[in-house]
């Protein structure tokens, strides 16, 4: 209970690099989660996905050599916005900020991630499940909240369900959301989506077959183009976080 109670206070201000995060999201809403067996699959993934119109590209931390990959499509990308995934450890934390990346996503919440997070101002994604999880992770400081795996609770439901309670934290469902199954997610009140192998089918990547990704990219854009410009983003100007919290 020490670290809670030194943790941050609860709903804080939403400094600069957190707005700016929030309208990325709000702007872009999907996120192209990238876990490669080599370098060159992984900036071939990363590259099908932009080619299909997605901005903002995940390098998974447990990818094959992911220094190299996070650099590789850093230099081929660099209107795209790069970051990581599968952060486990601080120390995996510092590498991949040393290395440039602009976000990060773990599976779980880790007051040290989040801690290490706020101190060089890089968004700092933690994952959750339940109401407990979700509130705790935001109240920790996350500057907004992986929902993980949205499969396995229900999807779109889920996601309505706790709406009510909890609709002003950005929440990112992740684990299971497909080209079909997204603008439903943000229908329900996701801020975004992070997809992987929804995205970057194992067949595709397989037989190299980067058109065919880039196609299923191109769907999920458009998808989401559909969405009505009047459906509610979650962070900025809803219930607790409002504008006068943002500097
Ligand atoms: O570990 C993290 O930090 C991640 O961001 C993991 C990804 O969210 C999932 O691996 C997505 O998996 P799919 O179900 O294949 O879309």
């Amino acid at each position: 209970m020490t670290a809670l109670h030194s943790a941050p206070p609860h709903v804080q201000p939403l400094v600069e690099y957190q707005q700016r995060w929030l309208q990325t999201l709000q702007t872009h809403r999907a996120i192209a989660v990238i876990r490669a067996e080599t370098v060159e699959s992984g900036l071939n993934m990363a590259m099908a996905a932009a080619e299909g119109g997605i901005h903002l590209l995940e390098v998974t931390w447990n990818s094959y050599q992911p220094v190299a990959l996070l650099q590789a499509i850093q230099k081929a990308l660099p209107h795209c916005t790069v970051g990581v995934g599968t952060i486990l450890t601080e120390e995996d934390l510092r590498v991949a900020i040393a290395t440039g990346a602009q976000f990060c996503f773990s599976p779980h919440t880790s007051i040290a991630l989040l801690s290490h997070g706020r101190t060089v101002h890089i968004p700092t994604v933690a994952g959750a499940m339940t109401p407990t999880e979700i509130l705790t992770a935001w109240e920790l400081g996350a500057t907004s909240v992986k929902v993980f795996p949205i499969k396995a609770l229900g999807e779109a439901t889920y996601l309505e369900c706790i709406q009510g309670p909890l609709g002003h934290i950005p929440l990112i469902p992740s684990g299971g959301v497909t080209p079909e199954n997204a603008t439903d997610l943000l229908s329900a009140g996701a801020t975004a989506v992070g997809i992987s192998s929804g995205l970057f089918r194992a067949n595709h990547v397989r037989h190299q077959d980067w058109k065919a990704i880039q196609h299923q990219a191109t769907q999920l854009v458009e998808a989401i183009g559909t969405l009505s410009l009047t459906t509610e983003f979650k962070g900025l100007n809803k219930k607790t976080i409002n504008h006068a919290q943002l500097k």
